[in-house]
């Protein structure tokens, strides 16, 4: 059943105006670009948020970045850039750098990955958070969130709104990430109401696209290194649980809206289009090399059996929608992966 509208979504409850930014701000003579944080931004979406903002040259990124899963390889176009700088932390220390905006991805989002470290995977949540929040006042800085669905759980209402409060297993494996997501969303209002921070909560349905890792462990990424490679695709059991698959470029444009624009959130950013894990199978088979087979492995605990966004907050509140369907995205992903893994496209004789 529809739980009741997030309270606060529109920034209504916060109980004291926004912190001030740097007096420079607002000197006649002063010309800075707008400066950004990246936390987590060497990783898969963090890096294509960061190529989409340096397109500006009224921007000066900031990645920070303990690189667990992300990699320097991909900012290299960035790196000695004037506009562009690298920081090496871990953002469950704290961070003092000036900025005007902060986009905080920065966390493991693969479950082979978030489950390696559980309690770091907390800690990176909550004190990451905790501690982003932190510059976030002290600079006056807005600050999104990259949340997800896994705040859902296992939901028992289908498509997902931001209206429902999930079911989440509180001491499962998983629940390092989903309820630390869900404790990083409470911070999140919890300043924006005590202290009145500028904050945006996206949650994100699954994303796929060139440079993600090729033993990322998550499905997409799996069966077109598997295709790529002639492997069997493993099939997780049941194989009907299914999935709503957001192409990168997509998300990247949802967050920058989001971010840019004037509602709190939470807001789901993904692509309704759902699919069991059998149906992708086919279509990474069918479009990448029909000669592979398909295998049926065990599964992990607490997998949600089905997720799809609603978005009709996005497109209401951001004008956004995704535009690139699954069978155009994954062809994108090919080529990236075939030049990776250095297997080319076999050419018809
Ligand atoms: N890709 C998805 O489908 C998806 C879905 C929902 C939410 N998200 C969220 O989006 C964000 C980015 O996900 P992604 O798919 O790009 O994952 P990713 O693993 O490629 O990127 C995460 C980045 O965070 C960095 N990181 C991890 N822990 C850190 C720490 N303690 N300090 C500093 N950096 C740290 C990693 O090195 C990496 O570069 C995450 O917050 C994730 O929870 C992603
Ligand atoms: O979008 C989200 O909110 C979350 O989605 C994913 O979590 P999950 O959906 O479990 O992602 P995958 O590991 O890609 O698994 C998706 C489905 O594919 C199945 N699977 C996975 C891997 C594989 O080789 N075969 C396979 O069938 C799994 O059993 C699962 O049912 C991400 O990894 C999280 O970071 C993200 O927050």
């Amino acid at each position: 059943m529809a739980q009741k509208e997030a309270n606060g979504s529109n920034g209504e409850h916060a109980t004291r105006p926004p912190p001030t930014p740097s007096p420079l701000r607002f000197s006649k003579f002063f010309q800075a670009n707008m400066r950004i944080l990246v936390t987590g931004g060497a990783g898969f979406i963090g890096s294509h948020l960061v190529d989409k903002l340096m397109e500006n040259e009224k921007n000066e990124v900031i990645v920070a970045d303990n690189l667990f899963t992300g990699s320097k390889d991909n900012l290299k176009k960035w790196i000695g850039h004037p506009r562009f700088e690298f920081i090496r932390h871990d953002v469950t220390q704290p961070l003092l750098v000036e900025v005007d905006q902060i986009y905080h991805l920065a966390c493991p989002a693969s479950p082979i990955f978030y489950k390696h470290n559980p309690v770091k995977t907390i800690k990176t949540n909550v004190i990451g958070t905790l501690n982003m929040l932190g510059l976030a006042k002290r600079v006056g800085a807005r600050i999104l969130l990259t949340s997800t669905s896994e705040v859902y759980g296992d939901p028992l209402e289908h498509p997902q709104t931001e209206a429902y409060w999930g079911n989440v297993n509180p001491i499962g494996v998983r629940s390092c990430y989903d309820e630390g997501k869900r404790v990083a969303e409470t911070l999140m209002f919890d300043y924006h109401r005590q202290h009145g921070i500028e904050i945006r909560i996206a949650r994100i349905f699954n994303t796929y696209g060139p440079r993600m890792n090729i033993d990322d462990g998550r499905v997409v990424s799996n069966f077109i290194a598997q295709a790529v490679r002639g492997e069997p695709l493993t099939v997780q059991k049941p194989g009907t649980q299914t999935r709503s698959f957001c192409y990168v470029a997509d998300m990247v444009d949802g967050l920058m809206k989001l971010m840019n624009g004037n509602n709190t959130g939470p807001i789901n950013l993904g692509n309704p289009g759902e699919f069991t894990m059998l149906e992708l199978a086919e279509n990474v088979k069918e479009l990448i090399n029909p000669e592979v087979t398909v295998t049926m492995t065990e599964n992990t605990p607490d997998d949600p059996r089905q997720r799809k966004p609603d978005i009709s907050k996005a497109k209401e509140v951001l004008g956004w929608e995704p535009k690139v369907v699954l069978r155009d995205g994954l062809v994108l992903m090919e080529d990236d992966f075939r030049e990776r893994l250095a297997v080319p496209k076999k050419t018809k004789a």
